[in-house]
């Protein structure tokens, strides 16, 4: 049997560890503990690997990677990973997108307490210090406060709720969302910056890309109220590091909790000095019951991953397969098998790869594309390509893609697609149908029209309709022992075109003797 190599990268809960150690068809490598450096040489052997924030998925990791299909962050956040990188490998990207959003809520809450009460700090004075001095220790309380939350995903909208328990005012922004998804739970929303910025304590859970990079800096802070407390138990960076300390410094915020910084481990930040900062090393997600829950899903994922199965969560995929219909699925794969013999027809370099479709399909065009240029560079590619980084590789070789919705349809088929592919030699272009839900059909080749199922070996002969073709090519392919299993020929203005189904597959030799016969125009042989 052989086996998917499944590399653990980082620390992961050891129900997690327990599956992948025990499926058979899985070779399980621990490799948390091992220098980054050394993981390098580790990783090349990896089909699917596990990582956490610990692990950067950079060019460094993917260049060594050269075996990896699939990637699954065990946990939210995947700014640590080269999503492009990924792609234009064919590599496919998944999080763990759920499992730690109560754990990374019960931390965030816990940051705002003991930034209201000063808790660590009073907490060092007795049991370190062995100092009784309550009049050090007047906190503010939660209740009556004004919170604003930036971001009202998982985390945001649970972290809200919490702080309506605590008789908190709660003020949301998050673009992306409809504002009913706040209001109906009785949370304010606002899509005016400032009313976040107006608030006693602000606490911010939306992923770090490029648009919330910084995205509190000083002139943020200088907008705030004096004695604002900040919460961030997202990722180091939303919160400028350098306004936060200067303004943590000066007072201007009056608390911080910290869980997350630009650079980890955070041991010699700048941010740990300061006597008003709550700081833990990124445990927003380490809870056992998110961990647990994590790892078992992180494996339970690589596992169909490997096995090419099933991709939950994935994250670069340029086709959201759960919102494809049933009836598009066939078209689907009729498009990646017609693009794919187009390109055999006139094998050379590929130029430009078109799709065209009318009816209800023609709504799918972006899917129908990105399958057509899989089934196109596939003839020179093989296996390689995938349509994850169909787009990627086109675009690297210069090709051109594009579709478009069919304006007339004088064919009489409701759906139809075409594929138009033009090489250095010359343009092919392929239409087909589906008929009863799944019935495949090539119904036109270069205007030509047919009926022709997508399947097997065929001879592509154009040729001058002219008497005794049909006897000529049968006794020729007869001559060199193949077995023609069927022959349709469609007749046009300018000469004809005929399509082979032959049960071997048909040797350079044979094709030249056929292109040599006084009818033959062009001929290629095309297997699907
Ligand atoms: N400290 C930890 O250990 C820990 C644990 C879990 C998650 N996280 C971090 O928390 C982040 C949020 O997690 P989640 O599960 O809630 O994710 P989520 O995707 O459910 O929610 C993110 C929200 O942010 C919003 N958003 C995006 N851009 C925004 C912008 N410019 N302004 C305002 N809102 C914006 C989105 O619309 C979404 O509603 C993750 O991306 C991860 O980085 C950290
Ligand atoms: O994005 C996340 O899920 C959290 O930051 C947790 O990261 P971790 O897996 O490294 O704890």
């Amino acid at each position: 049997m052989s086996k998917h190599t499944i590399v653990v990268c980082d620390h992961i809960h050891e129900d997690g560890l327990n599956i992948l150690q025990n499926t058979e068809d899985v070779n399980y490598v621990y490799a948390a503990d091992i220098d980054k450096t050394e993981l390098l040489n580790v990783i090349k052997d990896a089909d699917v690997a596990i990582t956490r924030s610990s692990t950067d998925v950079d060019e460094k990791f993917l260049t060594a990677a050269v075996n990896l299909k699939a990637i699954i962050r065990a946990g939210v956040g995947y700014d640590n990973v080269d999503m492009e990188g990924c792609s234009k490998r064919g590599i496919i990207a998944m999080n763990v997108p759920t499992a730690n959003t109560i754990a990374a809520v019960e931390l965030t809450m816990a940051h705002m307490l003991s930034c209201m009460r000063k808790f660590p700090y009073a907490h060092n004075q007795l049991k370190q210090d062995r100092i009784w001095k309550r009049e050090d220790w007047y906190g503010n309380e939660l209740f009556g406060k004004k919170l604003g939350v930036i971001g009202f995903g998982n985390i945001g909208h649970r972290v809200a709720l919490r702080a309506k328990s605590f008789e908190m005012e709660v003020v949301t922004y998050d673009p992306y969302i409809p504002s009913t998804k706040a209001t109906d739970l009785g949370i304010n929303y606002t899509n005016n910056f400032q009313d976040i910025l107006d608030c006693d304590i602000i606490t911010i859970h939306t992923p770090k890309n490029q648009e919330t990079l910084d995205m509190i800096g000083e002139e943020e802070i200088a907008k705030m109220k004096d004695g604002v407390v900040l919460i961030n138990c997202a990722r180091g960076g939303l919160y400028n590091e350098d306004a936060l300390y200067n303004n943590l410094k000066s007072g201007k915020i009056a608390m911080g909790g910290i869980d997350v910084f630009i650079k980890e481990p955070a041991i010699d930040h700048p941010l740990l000095d300061l006597p008003n900062v709550t700081v833990t090393a990124h445990l927003g997600a380490n809870t056992k019951e998110s961990q647990k829950q994590i790892a078992i899903q992180a494996a339970e994922n690589a596992i169909e991953s490997a096995r090419g199965i099933a991709y939950p969560n994935a994250l670069n995929l340029p086709i959201d397969e759960s919102k494809i219909p049933s009836f598009v699925k066939p078209y689907i794969e009729l498009t990646q098998k017609m693009a794919f013999l187009s390109a055999q027809i006139d094998k050379s370099a590929i130029r430009s790869i078109s799709v065209c479709a009318r009816g209800e399909i023609a709504e799918y065009l972006d899917s129908l594309n990105t399958f057509a240029t899989v089934g196109a560079l596939t003839v020179s590619s093989g296996d390689e390509v995938n349509y994850v980084n169909a787009k990627f590789w086109a675009e690297e070789k210069g090709i051109t893609i594009d579709s478009n919705v069919m304006a007339n349809n004088t064919s009489g088929y409701s759906n139809k697609v075409t594929v138009k592919i033009t090489t250095e030699k010359g343009t092919t272009s392929i239409s087909g149908t589906v008929f009863d839900e799944n019935v495949q059909r090539i119904v036109e080749i270069n205007d030509f029209v047919f009926d022709i199922e997508p399947k097997g070996k065929m001879i592509i002969m154009r040729n001058n309709d002219i008497p005794g073709v049909i006897g000529e090519v049968g006794r020729l392919l007869g001559d060199n022992n193949i077995n023609i299993a069927d022959f349709r020929l469609s007749r046009g203005k300018d000469g004809a075109l005929a399509v082979i189904l032959v049960d071997e597959k048909v040797c350079a030799n044979t094709l030249k003797e056929l292109n040599s016969l006084e009818a033959a125009r062009s001929v290629s042989y095309a297997q699907i």
